[in-house]
């Protein structure tokens, strides 16, 4: 079931916490929301699961808009929210349980051991969720998301707190109902080691505004960047002059680094006395390098494009 996003604006307030994005997640894809502390991802989500309305703008899912459809809606997207907790007394099993009978859900009990097994939860499913990890708890979170079979799955920061096993098992289980599923899934993430593996498309955000969007293998052909560092020169203000305007320069006192593409390295570095490089750092294409290109550009992006 596909998602799309047509130039949404929420404001809360002063603060603008988007700013038109717009752009599509297709049926059945893994989609990674990528972006800044504060870029908008979960007041994105809030909007998308019928939480909250936009003040202008739209979202449809599988065709239905969100603020028309919010009932219908709700029953097509299963959220699993950045915080969720359980009742500490019951068992993982209990908890599912209450959440089948809230849904009016037939057949509960082949789904509760079905989705507990997904999860990898069926050996403690009847122990109480005091005794549980982060990364338990998250994953009973996710089964009960799954409960209901949502055609879309929405994961705000999923990962976020757990520990090294804990990401790698909630990693396994995105991929299986990659694998196993027609499941839309849009997840948001700081780990772009992350994103690259489960993702096949990402929106990367900035202060609300849409920076770049598009399949990942396209993004990481953007090329990688190079940062040329200075020691500080005698003549400081001939180095400055003479790197100014060719990429992002920095002046930190104890250097002077210019952020630039490729070509322009070269060129600075065979223009400036070799004594005075520091350093040469090359930032490989990959989605890395094309969520910093993304996010160092200053007006948005079109859907499709990755903006210097
Ligand atoms: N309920 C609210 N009231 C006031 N401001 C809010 C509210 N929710 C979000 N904001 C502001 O909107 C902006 C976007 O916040 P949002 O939580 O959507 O970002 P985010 O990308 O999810 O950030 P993070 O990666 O830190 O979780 C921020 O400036 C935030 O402070």
């Amino acid at each position: 079931m596909n998602i799309t996003i047509t130039d949404v604006h929420k404001r809360y307030g002063d603060v603008v916490a988007l700013d038109g994005p717009s752009f599509e997640v297709p049926s059945g894809s893994t989609f990674g929301v990528l972006g800044t502390n504060g870029a908008g991802k979960t007041t994105l989500f809030e909007l998308l699961v019928g939480h909250d309305r936009p003040d202008e703008g739209r979202i449809e899912v599988g065709g239905l808009d969100v603020e028309r459809a919010g009932h219908r809606v709700r029953e097509r997207v299963g959220f699993l929210p950045e915080h969720s907790g359980f009742p500490a007394s019951m068992t993982g099993r209990e908890v599912l349980s209450v959440h089948a009978r809230i849904r009016g859900l037939s057949g509960r009990d082949d789904r509760i051991a079905a989705c507990l097994d997904l999860v990898d939860l069926a050996d403690a499913a009847d122990r109480p969720v005091s005794g549980y990890s982060n990364g338990m708890g998250r994953r009973l979170g996710l089964a009960s998301v799954l409960l209901s079979q949502p055609p879309v799955l929405v994961l705000d920061e999923p990962t976020a707190g757990l520990d090294p096993r804990g990401v790698a098992a909630f990693h396994r289980i995105v991929e299986r109902i990659d694998g196993e599923t027609d499941a839309t899934v849009v997840l948001s993430s700081h780990v772009l080691s992350e994103v690259e593996r489960l993702c096949d498309e990402v929106a990367i955000l900035q202060d609300g505004q849409l920076r770049a969007a598009g399949p990942i293998d396209d993004l990481r052909t953007a090329p990688g960047r190079v940062t040329v560092s200075f020691h500080p020169a005698d003549d400081r203000e001939a180095l400055l002059a003479a790197v100014q305007g060719r990429g992002d320069v920095t002046d930190a006192g104890d250097g002077i680094d210019v952020e630039c593409d490729r070509e322009t390295a070269f060129d600075l570095v065979a223009g400036i006395d070799s004594d005075l490089v520091d350093r040469f750092e090359v930032r490989e294409p990959g989605l890395e390098a094309a969520f910093h290109e993304a996010i160092a550009g200053d007006r948005p992006a079109a859907a499709g494009e990755v903006e210097p």
